[in-house]
């Protein structure tokens, strides 16, 4: 595997070359956004096998395992770990192509040390090193966070979660810093079956009885607080349907009256709720200064066999491709003309709607903070080397490239680090070529500048960190 991710990998030109190696290479990581589990970074687990940190919730792998024939016996099923990671190995060849066939050999060589093509022939050897470097060496989640120089990580919690889990982690000395992000969506999702369910749980950790619409607006509230209190800086909202339907408090009081009584609701009615509700929670992250980020049109769970077998976030998701241009815009124009809008990052998982958000982005830049409304990183289907140069033209062509917060990994393992590299690789990529081709100056250390602040320092920034530390 001579050349296969060498130290050039992906880096096609001479610029490119020196943006890498000497602007974006070392430079330490903030993660802001991902589904890490934080009893497993608290707990400092280590892995026993390859199968546990690689295939255990995984699902991009056991999406690509199944289009490869595989049984889900081998995949979510009770086969035995090694088992799992024979069938993926036996996968691994026919992903050419596919983001995972880099970042499975960008892990093995960072991580492990091993620069074999994983196939049916070398599965066994590479079993038996990654499992032994896994026990024994220095693998476990912090020292993993650490080796990556990993500055924050912002995980993914629901409002009624005690964060027990962060609080350890914030009395604990570590050189990161690992923050809460507030997730209401079940709370938005009133027409799901266990929004009523939710709502007592919401009473439960904040000592009320719910019974009306303002007392669970104060549970919201109660919980941002306490949110804040543990360092968080930013929500996440996963919106699978963009809305908006004006309305006002009293009307929505009604509407969820309605639904704590068991009635089923008109979509109308679902979507005034959810008007109303975002518009509520943005006031309150904005009185906190925290960030709002939207990721937009997930078409979920669109196997409703698998569903029941296996559950959410299982591999069986696309993008939508319902149009958000309207209801996005007057949204957050909504928001802005009343409480004002937080700093927002805005993601969609269809890229027809990549000029969508970056022009809607521009909308709202106010002046207050560079690069105050951010058109974000591609996301999981884009997520790879088409997806992101896309994302990075489009947002440079209409907008300011200069202040973009850059990559994050959204993922659920704590070997996915590498996808930063892989990001800092295409972007130096881009903008070696754009020197290259006599499009840009090749001042190098100005475009080094904009290497550095897009791998790193923006996010450090728009997050208000310092050293790992929230300010
Ligand atoms: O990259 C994609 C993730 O793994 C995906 O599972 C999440 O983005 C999740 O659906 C979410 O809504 O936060």
């Amino acid at each position: 595997m001579s050349n296969f991710i060498s130290e050039d990998f992906l880096l096609t030109n001479d610029y490119a070359k020196t943006l890498y190696h000497d602007f974006a290479k070392d430079l330490p990581i903030i993660d802001f956004h991902n589904h890490l589990p934080p009893d497993e970074i608290s707990k400092d687990i280590t892995f026993e096998t390859l199968t546990d940190v690689w295939l255990g919730g995984d699902h991009y792998k056991w999406r690509l395992m199944r289009a490869n024939g595989i049984d889900e016996h081998y995949i979510t099923g009770h086969a035995d770990p090694k088992e799992k990671f024979k069938a993926w190995a036996e996968t691994v060849p026919n992903t050419l192509g596919n983001p995972l066939f880099h970042w499975t050999h960008m892990e093995l060589k960072r991580y492990f040390g091993i620069h074999d093509f994983l196939n049916p022939e070398t599965a066994d050897r590479i079993w038996d090193m990654a499992n032994e470097k896994l026990q024994n060496g220095g693998m476990s989640t912090q020292q993993l966070l650490k080796k990556d120089r990993v500055e924050f990580v912002g995980t993914t919690d629901d409002p009624t979660d005690d964060l027990a889990f962060h609080k350890e982690l914030q009395n604990g000395n570590h050189p990161f810093q690992v923050a809460p992000s507030f997730r209401p969506d079940p709370g938005l999702k009133i027409d799901k079956e266990d929004f009523n369910a939710w709502v007592q749980k919401l009473g439960e950790v904040t000592n009320t009885e719910i019974q009306k619409y303002s007392d669970f607006l104060d549970g919201l509230a109660g919980r941002v607080d306490y949110f804040d209190h543990h360092g968080c800086k930013a929500s996440d909202h996963g919106i699978d349907e963009m809305f908006y339907k004006p309305t006002d408090e009293q009307e929505v009081a009604g509407i969820f009256d309605k639904k704590m009584r068991g009635e089923s609701l008109t979509n109308v009615e679902v979507e005034k709720y959810k008007t109303f509700t975002l518009q509520f929670l943005a006031s309150l992250y904005n009185k906190k200064g925290w960030i709002m980020q939207l990721h937009i049109g997930a078409m979920r769970n669109n196997n409703t066999k698998m569903f029941e077998r296996v559950g959410r976030d299982a591999g069986y998701d696309s993008p939508g491709d319902r149009s958000l241009a309207k209801p996005l815009s007057h949204m957050l124009d909504s928001i802005e003309y009343g409480s004002g809008l937080p700093k927002t990052i805005l993601y969609c998982l269809n890229p027809k709607d990549y000029y969508v958000l970056a022009t809607i982005a521009g909308n709202h830049q106010d002046g207050s903070t560079a690069g105050k409304v951010q058109f974000g990183t591609a996301w999981w289907f884009n997520d790879h080397i088409d997806g992101m140069e896309n994302q990075m033209k489009i947002l440079a062509n209409v907008g300011l490239i200069k202040h973009f917060v850059g990559m994050l990994t959204d993922s659920r393992s704590f070997l996915s680090f590498s996808r930063h590299e892989y990001f800092r690789r295409i972007l130096c990529n881009l903008f070696g070529t754009w020197a290259q081709d006599g499009k840009v100056p090749s001042e190098i250390e100005w475009l080094g500048a904009y290497v550095k602040d897009i791998s790193y320092h923006n996010a450090k920034e728009y997050f208000g960190l310092k050293n790992g530390v929230i300010l």
